[in-house]
């Protein structure tokens, strides 16, 4: 079974909804060419990471977002995995995926569990306390954003949930670069799954330069499709009968010792 997936790199402009909602419009409109099955989109498209007071910025339970990704997955008839917005619920903001299916319908949402402390993210987000499965076309799929992809134990138990695909929305800085392609390299090779990992570009509301280099890696770690530091498509084909052949190869779930660990 193949699932095409493309990523959506944003140029995120700070604190400018509406020019960031334009954005994706005509963006989702030129990845349409290529009929991608499934869509991911960066951490905070809609209004960058993340300017303050956020108080300002934030999304009246993820309304805003919701409303214009059911619009557009039923529209193009494709599954959106929507980044993330920053959604007020109730007296608190999370840092929030919502996932959409081909019919428009909101099927799941995960809201960043570790928050990223050298930028105060902890002080201005709620942290979500739940692991988030979903199936989108029949596929099991996994969702964790940016700073928690720093985290292994996370992933490995969307791993043991039987995930055939890891979606990562980020907004990651160029310092760390390396990090970034070496964790969701990683990510994929140690848990024999695929991995679609979207960047914003653009820079952070303290000025700091996004990394972009969104890129969709196989269970073998290969990297099938990468962007460059600029707004840009990416679109790779996930032959999802490869995850079996490797772990018949190299069954890790099977040598697993959990009675040690
Ligand atoms: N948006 C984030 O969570 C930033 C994470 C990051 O820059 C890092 O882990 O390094």
């Amino acid at each position: 079974m193949l699932m095409k997936v493309s990523v959506i790199q944003l140029p995120v402009v700070i604190g400018d909804r509406q020019k960031n909602q334009d954005t994706l419009r005509t963006m989702l409109e030129k990845a349409m060419t290529e009929k991608p099955d499934t869509v991911l989109l960066p951490e905070l498209w809609d209004i960058g990471f993340y300017p303050r007071p956020l108080e300002n910025y934030t999304d009246e339970g993820a309304h805003s977002a919701k409303e214009l990704l059911s619009e557009l997955s039923g529209k193009y008839h494709v599954n959106i995995v929507g980044g993330s917005v920053a959604a007020k619920l109730g007296d608190a903001v999370e840092n929030i995926c919502c996932v959409f299916d081909r019919e428009g319908n909101c099927i799941a949402d995960y809201s960043k569990s570790h928050l990223f402390s050298p930028a105060k993210e902890h002080k201005a987000f709620r942290a979500g306390d739940k692991v988030t499965v979903f199936t989108l076309d029949g596929v099991n799929c996994g969702v964790i954003i940016c700073y928690d992809l720093r985290f292994p134990e996370l992933t490995r138990k969307l791993a043991l949930s039987d995930i055939d695909i890891l979606f990562i929305p980020a907004a990651w800085p160029t310092v760390r670069l390396a990090h970034w392609r070496l964790l969701a390299q990683a990510r994929a090779v140690e848990n024999q799954f695929f991995v679609a990992a979207a960047n914003g570009s653009g820079a952070f509301a303290n000025g700091m330069p996004l990394a972009g280099h969104s890129a969709l890696i196989d269970p073998w770690g290969e990297i099938l499709a990468e962007a460059d530091d600029g707004s840009a498509i990416i679109t790779a084909d996930f032959d999802l009968s490869v995850k079996e052949k490797i772990r018949s190869t190299i069954n890790v779930f099977a040598d697993r010792r959990p009675d040690l660990y």
